[in-house]
């Protein structure tokens, strides 16, 4: 089970693959989650936004650890699985996040509930109840996406809860971080905002969740190092170089962009998508396909 301090640098977020019938592609997501294990990430997380998990069912999460945990046994490899299991409804959150300590998940990334725009005591006495489930939580702040924010406060009192053990900060800017930080919050703080990375590392994340790290791996574990090692010159100097593959990647919903461009890799048979995700345009298209071109700047081979 994955310990407050094991929650630092590169967890990828995994995407889930689907035949154009809808099925799930499980070949393709073998080969997928098998290359990311090629270089040197700190964890992995399955069914969190990137992974589409509102279309995806609660059986195909469960196929998807399984097949996880057969991947990395197979290449020798041993690090944490997280499995997203928040939804909107305590109950079935708490529910998931045991059956996701049974298949093995090492912890569990919990959405602020969406939808139903709770108070902030009923969002801290939903992970509450999570966070009793056995299983360590990783809160996961995105009210973009969800309709509510957590102040400071909130946050602060979630990360108090025994078994939360970080948070995955997505939300679109660095004042949440700042005011844990001025609060003396000590537990891990994870980017889940792509473009803050380098932001949120330099004033003291852990490091991150973010769906980008799906494609230059390796310069996103090389900027956590450099950023660790006191090297902020060519930390910024890494990250620069992934700005302009973050921003296409976003300029559609995540991870319609992402899955076309792994498509296009041949890392998956077809980039499709469960609707109401459709496919991206023509013209960004065009602009993804300048990204897969190696470019001098790259420095991890130009995956
Ligand atoms: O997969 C996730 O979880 C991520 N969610 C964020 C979002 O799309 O809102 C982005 C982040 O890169 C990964």
């Amino acid at each position: 089970m994955l310990k407050s301090e094991d929650l630092r640098g590169i967890f990828v977020p995994v995407v889930t693959p689907f035949s154009p019938d809808d099925s799930l592609d499980l070949q393709s997501y073998d080969r997928y989650a098998g290359s990311l294990l090629d270089h040197g990430i700190q964890g992995l997380v399955i069914n969190g936004t990137t992974g589409e998990a509102p279309t995806v069912s609660w059986e195909e999460v469960r196929e998807l650890v399984r097949r996880t945990k057969a991947v990395l046994a197979g290449k020798g490899r041993s690090i944490p699985v997280v499995v997203g299991t928040g939804t909107n409804d305590t109950r079935s959150t708490a529910s998931r996040t045991e059956q996701a300590g049974a298949l093995g998940a090492d912890a569990a990334l919990v959405v602020v509930p969406y939808y139903s725009r709770p108070s902030q005591a009923g969002i801290i006495e939903h992970f509450r109840r999570a966070s009793r489930a056995g299983v360590p939580v990783i809160a996961y702040e995105v009210p973009s996406r969800t309709g509510v924010s957590l102040s400071a406060d909130t946050a602060a009192a979630i990360l108090e809860l025994d078994g939360v053990v970080g948070l995955k900060d997505s939300s679109g800017g660095t004042e949440l971080f700042a005011a844990l930080k001025r609060m003396g919050v000590s537990k891990p703080v994870l980017c889940g905002d792509d473009k803050h990375f380098l932001a949120m590392l330099s004033l003291g994340a852990a490091g991150g969740i973010v769906a980008s790290a799906n494609l230059r791996t390796e310069t996103f574990v090389e900027t956590c190092r450099l950023i660790r090692d006191g090297h902020a010159a060519r930390a910024a100097s890494a990250f620069d170089s992934l700005a302009p593959l973050i921003e296409l990647l976003f300029r559609d919903s995540n991870p319609a962009p992402l899955k076309w461009l792994l498509a296009q890799q041949g890392i998956l048979a077809s980039g499709a998508l469960r609707l109401p995700l459709l496919p991206i345009s023509e013209e960004l298209q065009r602009q993804l396909a300048k990204e897969l071109k190696p470019s001098a700047s790259e420095i991890d081979g130009g995956r």
